[in-house]
């Protein structure tokens, strides 16, 4: 008791010192269920047909202030909730060393991801990014063969019929094999081919190895990988809202969902304990001059870790990465342009003059095409990948916003606190992004400097370390694809873009995926 008085007494002067007002705070009325129902809320958003972001989150940023405060549902814990982009950069760049990821988040994914870097702070953290980096250099970025094969067996699942269209298609579970296996090879510089699932028997080459891809994932309980994947991550999105009650959300089929991903990824953790003792060199093969050699990350990986099952959860946190982000960004990306014919006209016109060749597609070219990086950021603004995420205050600290009635002043921070912010409502906002903040429209992006208000990829010493790869593979296949079809239809009951369902696992994806029909151009 004696201990806490003084703690908070020490708290407050430290608050005094630096200048800190209280953040603002709306007690929830208890007639409409207090604290309690937030948490219902969020926890049964979809169940009642609403949009967790849209209807929850921004709503009650735009109704409360840019950073509030409320609290856990269970426990006197405070939560800070922010919108800010000076209190996000603060917690991400220039107060980085006051925040971690913490124990929570690590406890929350742990059931998936174990221990991997983005469930761990301090020297782990540090230390996997520092075997992690050498394999996103401009070099690596640019070893573009094994995308392009990709991108043909995509098309092969594209067929035509007589009148130059496509049959109606999902383009989500294609693009999420499209991401998956250039992932493996670029991340493992091993061969996948998954999409030959969705490539119909008659136009697989002989050469193709479906076999191998099946006894991969075919174990008697086991699930097929994507499936799996998708049920363990919206197991992870439930323990997330559920704060420290986590623990409750632990099924038995989640358990199969985990024994399946872990199923898939052991050849590959085999291959790496092998690669160790081997005298296999350090580097392996392009995957487009068989002349050059590259950083072979999982030779590297497997002499640095020892545990088997961490090697296990630091690969899988890394293809994670590497298939849902890039996938989900695509399948937003040709939702909007479905809905948007002029805009897909103007850059399919932009990359026909920027792009005459596929050799031509390389990292430096599309970054320079201009249109084709303001609708990768338009659609990264209106649907973030990561459209939500947190930190928790390591030390007491504070931040430099969201204090007193017009919340100029500075907040304090107790340590131990959880700080959640949402780059989705943040990309939304009107006073930053002007009235049309709602609005689809790239060309917003011409001139424009880039700073803390826009921020798919993090920032800071944590930022995303697959970004360049990630909008290098993204465009290569807007470019790829646009080259090939001039049309490209919504079918079925089409649903405003602005009202698509999402789906949250660790990132944000179309829930009902992107149903479309494309014509052949020309
Ligand atoms: C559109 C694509 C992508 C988006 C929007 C994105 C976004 C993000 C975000 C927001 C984080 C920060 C997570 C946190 O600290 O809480 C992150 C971290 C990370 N990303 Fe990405 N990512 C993308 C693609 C990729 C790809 C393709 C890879 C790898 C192949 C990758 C690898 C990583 C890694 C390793 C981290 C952890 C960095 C660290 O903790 O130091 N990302 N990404």
């Amino acid at each position: 008791q004696v201990h806490s008085h003084l703690k908070q007494k020490r708290f407050q002067k430290f608050a005094q010192d630096n200048g800190c007002l209280p953040p603002h705070y709306k007690r929830p009325k208890l007639r409409d269920g207090g604290r309690a129902r937030i948490f219902y809320d969020i926890v049964t958003a979809e169940r009642h047909g609403k949009d967790i972001l849209d209807d929850i989150i921004v709503k009650r940023f735009r109704s409360e202030a840019h950073t509030f405060m409320g609290y856990a549902f269970v426990g006197n814990d405070m939560i800070i909730s922010t919108e800010d982009p000076r209190n996000i950069q603060a917690i991400l760049a220039t107060k980085f060393k006051d925040f971690e990821t913490g124990e929570l988040r690590a406890k929350q994914f742990g059931i998936v991801f174990g221990k991997s870097i983005f469930t761990s702070d301090g020297p782990f953290w540090e230390h996997s990014r520092a075997l992690f980096r050498p394999q996103f250099t401009r070099d690596n970025i640019n070893d573009l063969g094994a995308t392009e094969k990709s991108v043909v067996m995509l098309f092969k699942a594209l067929p035509l019929k007589e009148d130059g269209w496509t049959d109606e298609v999902d383009l989500m579970p294609l693009f999420f094999r499209f991401t998956m296996d250039t992932a493996v090879e670029f991340l493992f510089g091993a061969t996948l081919d998954s999409q030959l699932e969705s490539i119909p028997a008659h136009l697989r080459d002989t050469s193709d190895r479906d076999l191998e891809f099946t006894a991969r994932t075919g174990s008697d309980d086991s699930m097929p990988f994507a499936d799996a994947m998708t049920s363990a991550q919206e197991a992870l999105s439930y323990r997330i809202r559920m704060q420290g009650l986590y623990w409750l959300i632990n099924t038995p089929h989640q358990h199969r969902a985990i024994r399946s991903i872990r199923a898939f990824i052991d050849p590959f953790v085999q291959s790496a304990i092998t690669s160790r003792s081997s005298s296999k060199p350090a580097t392996i093969t392009s995957s487009s001059n068989p002349e050059k050699e590259r950083y072979n990350l999982l030779h590297t990986l497997a002499n640095d870790i020892d545990n088997p099952s961490e090697l296990r959860d630091q690969l899988l946190a890394l293809l994670t990465a590497g298939r849902d982000t890039t996938a989900s960004l695509l399948s937003w990306l040709f939702i909007l342009l479905s809905q948007h014919p002029h805009t897909l006209s103007t850059l399919r016109a932009e990359i026909l003059t920027a792009f005459p060749n596929k050799d031509d597609i390389i990292f430096s070219s599309l970054k320079s095409c201009r249109y084709l990086q303001h609708v990768l950021s338009e659609t990264l603004r209106l649907f973030p990948v990561v459209p939500l995420n947190n930190r928790r205050a390591a030390v007491d600290t504070t931040l430099p916003v969201g204090g007193g009635p017009d919340g100029a002043a500075p907040i304090a921070i107790p340590k131990g606190t959880s700080v959640n912010y949402s780059v989705y409502s943040m990309h939304r906002r009107t006073d930053l992004w002007g009235a049309d903040a709602e609005d689809f429209r790239p060309e917003r992006w011409e001139g424009r400097k880039s700073d803390w208000s826009f921020l798919p990829f993090n920032g800071g010493p944590r930022i995303c370390l697959g970004q360049q790869y990630a909008l290098t593979e993204a465009g290569y296949l807007v470019v790829r694809l646009l080259q090939r079809f001039d049309r490209v239809e919504s079918v079925g009951e089409v649903v405003h873009w602005r009202r698509t369902r999402k789906g949250l696992g660790l990132t944000m994806n179309p829930r009902d995926g992107v149903r479309v029909r494309l014509r052949r151009a020309g």
